[in-house]
């Protein structure tokens, strides 16, 4: 999986700062000024081939929670969208704050999120692991989704029963059989899409976003639970609550966003 061999290392929150990466200019997230985005025609419609059986285990890295699959096979894939080529599915984790009133890492007309999922793909068809295309320039492709606060999320509650079993950093259980389908919005078809990086260390600048213009909705309740998991592991005497893990926003350089839709 993409990220179970590597312990990311906690992040401090002085890293949050506009930490410039050497000869960053496609650093994310970004706000999207939707007035300023430009409709592209040429964009298709997202593909995604998602096998629950290739889901393995949730962790909490000390950043996020993350759901890892089973990436050796091709056989829980992303392609159209802008993509060129298939991705596959390594994981997913979600970003969030301590108040409702934000958390997400991408903004739209700076509006701020409650929080934002993450689908993290990378490109099979130009490189045979995780590792070597997270350091090229189209290797990964993550889908962000925003989520709002209102109706409880069915799908998300077998997820949300798991995180008190994985409260302390390090921590990890097996977690099988979850569709990540069921976390994308009914319309997959309008999204914006722009060329960044990663949001946390190491901030490799080999991402192609794509955001979905529909949020999800989950419920208070669920999202309380996000806030009870823990920055720290079970030794360390000061435990702190695992809130506000997002990224400040990086400037756009001159780049375009681009949108799916009018
Ligand atoms: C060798 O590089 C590696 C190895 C293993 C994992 C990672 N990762 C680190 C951060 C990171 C941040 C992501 S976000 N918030 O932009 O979606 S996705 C992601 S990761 O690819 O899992 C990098
Ligand atoms: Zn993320």
């Amino acid at each position: 999986a993409c990220s179970s061999k590597y312990v990311l290392s906690q992040m401090h929150p002085m890293w949050q700062g506009p930490l410039a990466v050497p000869g960053g200019d496609r650093q994310s997230p970004i706000d999207i000024v939707v007035r300023k985005s430009v409709f592209d025609s040429e964009l298709k419609p997202l593909v995604t081939d998602y096998d629950p059986d290739t889901c393995q285990q949730i962790w909490n890295n000390g950043y996020s929670f993350l759901v890892e699959y089973d990436d050796t096979t091709d056989k829980s894939t992303l392609k159209g969208g802008p993509l060129q080529d298939k991705f596959r599915l390594c994981q997913f984790h979600f970003h969030w704050g301590e108040s409702n009133a934000w958390g997400s890492e991408h903004t739209v007309d700076r509006r701020l999120f409650p929080a934002e999922l993450h689908l993290v793909h990378w490109n099979s068809d130009k490189y045979s692991l995780f590792e070597e295309a997270v350091m090229e320039d189209n290797g990964l492709a993550v889908i962000g989704v925003f989520l709002k606060v209102g109706k409880r999320h069915e799908g998300l509650q077998k997820l949300v029963d798991a995180l008190p079993t994985i409260r302390h950093k390090d921590s990890v259980v097996e977690f099988t059989r979850f569709d990540p389908a069921c976390l994308l919005p009914t319309n997959t078809d309008n999204y914006w899409t722009y060329h960044g990086s990663l949001t946390t260390p190491p901030l490799t600048e080999s991402v192609s976003w794509i955001v979905m213009k529909q949020h999800i909705e989950v419920s208070h309740d669920q999202l309380a639970v996000f806030r009870s998991l823990l920055f720290t592991s079970a030794e360390e005497e000061v435990q702190k609550s695992m809130v506000n893990n997002f990224r400040v926003q990086q400037p756009l350089r001159g780049r375009t966003v681009r949108s799916s839709f009018t």
